[in-house]
């Protein structure tokens, strides 16, 4: 076997590199040109990297044999995750490494503007003593307002509630209570931007977040406000900062993030004291550069091992403690989706999906991904995963509808029924796991059986009379086709049956054709399981 390969295309710390040779060759090539990027692109099954690397479409278009993109830090909107998910790409994370780090940044940042710091500094190694030129402002009993009181928001509350700040918080998805217990008051947008003498942004930078600060809310602001940014570049309008700086319009500005890095030209960099300006710091310290690279290098070495990743930002709910539990259940969702996805043929339409007994009370989302990874595998082969599986059948127009039954208490775990709409019309299957976690397809088209999924199978619905089975035996074995087992599900004597047998063979061309021309047979369905 061939030794995987990872691009390590910024800087990471030697310990993530060392656990990624133990599984992999590694390449360390920072500061590449994108062109310089796809065209190596291609060569590799991994790529880690920091905020420095700009995975575009066409990086990863050209990155045909990439299996995980790893980013050592928080923030991904450098790297095009739609169009990674579509080519079945896991991007993994590292959401807490560097909260610390990014939250002391910003108080560090925050102090550094309300006391002068950096120019201080400046001006004593210029061999002066301005004494009066730098008089600062204190935090204590000031009020901050915390945008986006995530993980490093809340730091940033905590530390700052110890220094005697009074903490306005916004953020649409963190409940009052969390709020509460991190001692913030939630208030809206409006009020934080009317109320407060330092705002700091925690959000990502969305379509909602984009330009937050502009000029219209500036001047919402007191004159005596100063903003801290550590979040993204983009969440501040930096012409429209700039000009409130100069105008006196508000206090300060200390920022991190630019929406293009390097900052290059910028009216920012003109202005004067009130202005503090990092070249991306927030995460650069030694122990958040060790977490981030020991999370992250893990994951990829054990994707590329062929184990889940634990903070895959591109397959909700699917973290290694979830996959641990549902491993068999998943496995069982993508054998019936494998089956009934044959069974019904070609263009499926719609896809329902029935949870019973125990499986109704749990998590649907793996589930239902693991019978679509099944349901597509026909047709995707290996380009179908857990990453792509949701994404390929939306945009393949099928329908998925859930229903949950827990008063079904067959099988003590409970089992899936799958049925679904395609070209040879609807079918249905059902299975469960026995108590050493075997799987056993319980149910096919409503009829009662009870067999093992085997690579080769042969379904037949017919009349239930004597001489079908002896024709179908003999008729398989005029092509040498061996029997391992079969078994009938009938709900009356001599009415509709079918027939189901687990063959050791593939069925040669034609013979099904053969097969429903048996007298009594009205339909035959093969499926291979592989
Ligand atoms: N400067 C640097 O080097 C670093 C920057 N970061 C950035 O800091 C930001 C926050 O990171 P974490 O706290 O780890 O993320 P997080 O996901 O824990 O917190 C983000 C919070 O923003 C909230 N949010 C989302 N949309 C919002 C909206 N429209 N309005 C208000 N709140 C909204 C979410 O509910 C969440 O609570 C991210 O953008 C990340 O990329 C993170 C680490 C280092
Ligand atoms: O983790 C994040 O979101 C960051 O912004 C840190 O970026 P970096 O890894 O220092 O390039």
């Amino acid at each position: 076997m061939t030794m995987a390969k990872v691009l390590v295309s910024d800087p990471i710390d030697q310990v993530g590199i060392d656990i990624l040779s133990q599984v992999a060759q590694v390449d360390v090539k920072t500061g590449l040109p994108v062109e310089e990027l796809v065209k190596i692109i291609g060569e590799y099954d991994a790529l880690m990297l920091r905020s420095g690397t700009k995975v575009t479409q066409e990086v990863i278009e050209a990155g045909t044999h990439l299996k995980i993109i790893g980013r050592a830090g928080v923030g991904v909107d450098n790297i095009d995750v739609p169009a990674a998910t579509r080519q079945g790409i896991v991007v993994v994370n590292s959401p807490e490494g560097n909260t610390i780090a990014a939250a002391e940044h910003a108080l560090a940042m925050m102090l550094s503007l309300s006391r002068q710091i950096p120019d201080a500094n400046q001006s004593v190694k210029a061999g002066k003593w301005e004494r009066k030129r730098f008089v600062g402002a204190e935090v204590y009993k000031k009020t901050l307002g915390v945008v986006g009181l995530g993980k490093i928001g809340a730091h940033v509350a905590t530390v700052a509630r110890a220094m005697g700040m009074k903490i306005l918080a916004y953020d649409p998805f963190i409940s009052t209570e969390r709020a509460e217990q991190l001692g913030c008051r939630l208030v809206d947008l409006d009020l934080l931007f009317r109320e407060a003498d330092y705002i700091t942004l925690h959000v990502p930078k969305t379509p909602e977040t984009a330009n937050l600060i502009n000029s219209e809310t500036l001047a919402k602001m007191k004159p005596t406000v100063r903003i801290v940014n550590c979040a993204r570049g983009g969440i501040i309008d930096e012409a429209a900062i700039a000009e409130a700086v100069k105008a006196g319009k508000i206090a300060g500005a200390a920022l991190d993030v630019f929406a293009n890095e390097p900052l290059g030209e910028s009216p920012l960099t003109e202005l004067g004291t009130n202005v503090v300006l990092t070249p991306h710091l927030g995460a650069s310290t030694a122990e958040a550069q060790v977490n981030v690279a020991i999370d992250v290098a893990e994951q990829i070495r054990d994707v590329l091992l062929g184990l889940p990743a634990r903070s895959a930002v591109n397959i909700p709910g699917l973290n290694p403690d979830v996959m641990e539990k549902l491993r068999p259940y998943l496995q069982l969702a993508e054998t019936l989706g494998n089956m009934v996805g044959q069974l019904a043929g070609g263009r499926i339409e719609q896809l329902n999906i029935s949870l019973q007994g125990e499986l109704a009370t749990k998590d649907s989302q793996p589930l239902i991904v693991g019978a679509l990874k099944g349901l597509l595998s026909q047709a995707l082969r290996e380009r179908v995963n857990y990453v792509n599986a949701s994404i390929e059948a939306k945009e393949r127009g099928i329908r998925v509808i859930e229903t949950r039954d827990s008063s079904v208490k067959d099988y003590s775990g409970g089992s899936i029924h799958l049925e679904a709409q395609g070209s040879n019309g609807k079918h249905s299957v059902t299975g469960a796991l026995l108590g050493d976690g075997e799987i056993r397809i319980t149910d096919l088209d409503e009829f009662p059986i009870n067999v093992p999924p085997s690579g080769y199978m042969l379904f037949t619905l017919h009349q239930d009379m004597p001489g079908i089975i002896g024709k179908i035996g003999s008729l398989l074995g005029s092509y040498n086709v061996n029997i391992a087992s079969m078994q009938v599900g009938r709900k009356i004597v001599r009415g509709d049956a079918v027939m189901v047998l687990s063959l050791d063979d593939p069925l040669p061309e034609g013979i099904l054709g053969e097969v429903i021309k048996i007298a009594g047979i009205t339909d035959a369905y093969t499926v291979k399981l592989s």
